[in-house]
């Protein structure tokens, strides 16, 4: 059979490619997009989508909990977990279901299902072969994004664990969810399920959670997980892993002799790129170390006629991330000048209340003080903010570092109500080159969080090195 001939073939529907493949269709372009699973990849299927609606399951639950220091009164809170994983469901299917009625009417589109994996070249094109499909096309997107990376924790293989994507096909509530890692996935989904009623033990072998964040805000989500009955085991190994004692579960033994039993065990280390089955190495395409592929600030990799977006090209590992690349690309097939370097770090962990976080870290100030520059910082405790005693939201503290010569807002931290929302006032003027002195002077929303970005504009003092 004849190959099948387009002008770009795009392997993985994720977040970039679905949203490039539109873009190349509507100009014109005969595209091929060919996906091994579901439209939408791991944000809709089993990623965001999911876990942010089962979060508000969780906090309704909370909420409803806390009832009566709002003075309403409610009987004992009884969470139908069937119920609320149904909704989770239907949110998902409702989400894919879109994605696939707006890409199934896009003239110029075809969708393969089927994995994708590269056969070499014919001329200028490259070849792909998808089940009993061969395509073949002059330009190559690859969105194939992450999956769970399970480490070789001795007896880990052999000991039935989760990972994110079965954690969400439980039918049942865990008792006990014990998690190995302490990062995004393992706060999210462990104070989801605290809050749904297990009992939840996180296991991070870093002396602290989430450890790009500042010491003091890893010690605050710490301490707010604990508030909720979460047990913490910091800065241990995992000696091995291996069923429970009851035959139901998981047993895991730690380096300093203690053990954590549980029901149910998740698996949350981190994740591994969809780059080793997909025939690079036909077309000279190498990955790096960890299975990565780079790419220059315009998303091509060393092959010419082959871009790497999302998860796999390590700029980013979040759905906006990957979508912002689908647009960086788009605008450049189309003569911008577009550059994955022009844009900040930013992102939110949806725990309750909400990490969120743009620009540079404490630990990059100090280098930076070191070299010379003078960088000022503010810090304030979200219970001194008003709207957030007026909700009895009071957790956490929003920081703020700037640079004292130019005004720019180096980077900001926020730990609190609406943080994933508030961040973005700052992420905006940092995006637009403006100063602090424009958010000093801008009009606020009373009474919003975000009013008090002045007020802890001017608390800042010198930022110290040591
Ligand atoms: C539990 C969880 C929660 C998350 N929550 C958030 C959040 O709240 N906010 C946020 O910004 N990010 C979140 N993320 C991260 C986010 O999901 C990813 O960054 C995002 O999905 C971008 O990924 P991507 O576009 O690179 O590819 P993906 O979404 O991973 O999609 C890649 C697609 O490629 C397909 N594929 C792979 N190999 C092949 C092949 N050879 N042939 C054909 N198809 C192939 C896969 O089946 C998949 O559908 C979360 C992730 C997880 C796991
Ligand atoms: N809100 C969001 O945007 C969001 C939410 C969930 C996931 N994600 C994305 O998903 C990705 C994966 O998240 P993740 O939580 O799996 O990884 P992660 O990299 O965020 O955290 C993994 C943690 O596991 C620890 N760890 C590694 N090996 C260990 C071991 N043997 N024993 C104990 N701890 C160990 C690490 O020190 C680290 O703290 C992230 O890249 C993130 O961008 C994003």
């Amino acid at each position: 059979m004849a190959n099948e001939t387009f002008d770009a073939i795009v392997i993985g529907a994720g977040q970039a490619g679905p949203a490039l493949a539109a873009k190349l269709v509507t100009k014109g372009s005969k595209v091929a997009l060919v996906e091994a699973h579901e439209l939408g990849g791991t944000c809709v299927n089993r990623g965001c989508t999911p876990t942010k609606t089962l979060r508000k399951s969780a906090r309704v639950a909370q909420l409803v909990r806390r009832a009566a220091e709002f003075g309403v009164e409610v009987g004992p809170v009884q969470v139908n977990f069937e119920a609320a994983m149904q909704r989770m469901h239907k949110r998902v299917d409702e989400s894919r279901a879109g994605l696939e009625s707006w890409l199934g009417g896009l003239d110029g589109l075809t969708i393969v299902k089927a994995h994708g994996r590269l056969a070499g070249r014919a001329g200028k094109d490259f070849i792909v072969e998808a089940g009993a499909r061969t395509l073949q096309a002059p330009k190559l997107v690859l969105n194939t994004g992450t999956r769970a990376f399970i480490p070789p924790i001795h007896g880990l293989k052999e000991t039935t664990h989760l990972d994110n994507d079965s954690l969400l096909k439980l039918r049942e509530l865990p008792r006990k969810l014990v998690i190995i890692g302490g990062g995004y996935i393992s706060l999210e989904m462990g104070q989801i399920f605290r809050r749904l009623g297990s009992k939840v033990s996180i296991i991070e072998i870093g002396p602290r959670l989430t450890s790009r964040e500042d010491e003091d805000v890893s010690e605050a989500i710490a301490d707010m997980l604990r508030t909720e009955g979460i047990e913490l085991h910091l800065g241990v190994e995992i000696k091995r892993v291996l069923p429970a004692l009851d035959g139901a579960g998981a047993r895991v033994e730690m380096a300093d002799g203690r053990t954590v039993e549980g029901s149910h065990l998740l698996v949350a280390v981190g994740r591994t790129p969809n780059t080793d089955d997909l025939g690079l190495q036909s077309v000279g395409l190498k990955t790096n170390k960890r299975g990565y592929l780079e790419t220059n600030d315009r998303l091509e990799t060393d092959v010419p006629g082959i871009w790497a977006l999302g998860d796999i090209n390590q700029r980013g590992a979040f759905t906006h991330t990957s979508y912002h690349d689908h647009d960086i690309v788009a605008e450049n097939l189309a003569g911008g000048q577009r550059s994955a370097d022009a844009r900040n770090t930013i992102y939110a962990m949806f725990t309750d209340p909400p990490l969120a976080h743009v620009g540079l870290y404490e630990a990059d100030a100090k280098r930076l003080v070191a070299e010379g520059r003078r960088i000022s910082q503010a810090v304030h405790a979200m219970k001194d903010v008003s709207r957030a005693k007026e909700e009895s939201e009071t957790t956490g503290l929003i920081k703020l570092l700037v640079d004292e010569d130019s005004g720019h807002f180096l980077g900001a931290t926020m730990l609190g109500m609406a943080a994933d929302e508030v961040i973005q006032a700052i992420g905006l003027v940092m995006a637009s080159q403006g100063s602090w002195r424009q958010v000093r002077e801008a009009l606020p929303v009373h009474p919003t969080v975000t009013e008090f970005l002045p007020t802890i504009i001017d608390g800042r003092k010198p930022f110290a090195a040591a």
